[in-house]
């Protein structure tokens, strides 16, 4: 166990480091054949489901959102030759551990039937639709989320504690890209006006400040067309030593 515990450290300390994650990004042009997300093998990854690429139950606005960031994740040059663009798409999976360790999973630490909270469903569009951009130059993560009906809070709109899965999921990402392993310590949110069930919303967040161990991001959730603001949020993340977080120290 000690050596499936280190190979995951060492996966997530590669995780941690700017550079190796942005070079471990899914590029467009390859999302099927994603490289890898903790460096390793891609046949450690060819079996598994990418949740963040479309399916049949994203609407008109996520498509349009999705194709909007996705486009400018490759930028075609003169002469056609490509280029990374400004943004990078972060694949999503539902079992990351599971793969981080090349199939060694640790029942022991982390139940089998575990599941990434936000992908622990396969059936298209009932809870979360989400995908995630990421734009290394301006330090900033977007999310295009559709909310499902499984999600309901108020009658006809999302439970607030999934929006603030939703947002703890898009700042907890780019707290992780620019700082490697960190937790959610505070998450602040103001809920301006509630999101239609169903409805297709903007998650944007960018990094406010980094002092030592503390990394924070302020983050806002508007309409798909930006008029109108749903919540606005101000993150804390703390950096951790990874093992300590598997072994609850
Ligand atoms: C290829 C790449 C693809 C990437 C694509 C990834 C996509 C996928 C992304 C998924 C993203 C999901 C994101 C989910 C993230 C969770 O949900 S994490 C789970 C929820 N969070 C937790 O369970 C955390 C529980 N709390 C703790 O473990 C501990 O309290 C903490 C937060 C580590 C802090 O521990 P501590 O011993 O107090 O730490 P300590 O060193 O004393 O404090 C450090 C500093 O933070 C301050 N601080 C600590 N807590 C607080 C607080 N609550 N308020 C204010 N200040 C605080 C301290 O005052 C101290 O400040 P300074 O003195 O340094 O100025």
């Amino acid at each position: 166990m000690a050596w499936s515990l280190g190979r995951i450290c060492k996966s997530v300390q590669r995780l941690g480091s700017l550079s190796s994650v942005q070079s471990q990004l899914s590029h467009p042009a390859t999302s099927g054949s994603v490289r890898t997300m903790l460096g390793l093998p891609s046949s450690c990854f060819s079996k598994t489901r990418d949740f963040s690429l479309p399916n049949s139950s994203w609407g008109p606005e996520m498509m349009r959102l999705y194709k909007h960031y996705n486009s400018q994740c490759e930028v075609v040059m003169e002469g056609g030759v490509k280029q990374e663009g400004p943004w990078r798409r972060l694949p999503s999976y539902n079992r990351v551990l599971k793969y981080a360790t090349g199939g060694v999973y640790l029942n022991k630490i982390i139940q089998s039937k575990a599941r990434l909270f936000t992908r622990n469903t396969g059936d298209p569009g009932v809870a979360f639709e989400y995908v995630l951009f990421f734009n290394r130059e301006e330090q900033r993560c977007v999310g295009i989320f559709q909310a499902g009906h499984l999600l309901e809070g108020p009658p006809g709109h999302v439970h607030g504690g999934a929006t603030a899965t939703m947002i703890d999921t898009v700042t907890g990402a780019l707290a992780l890209i620019l700082s490697g392993p960190v937790v959610t310590a505070n998450l602040n949110i103001n809920y301006r006006k509630p999101i239609p069930l169903g409805s297709t919303v903007l998650l944007e967040s960018s990094l406010d400040r980094k002092e030592g161990k503390k990394t924070f991001i302020t983050s806002k959730v508007t309409s798909s067309d930006g008029s109108k603001l749903h919540t606005d949020t101000t993150a804390l993340f703390v950096s951790i030593s990874f093992s300590n977080l598997l072994l609850g120290s």
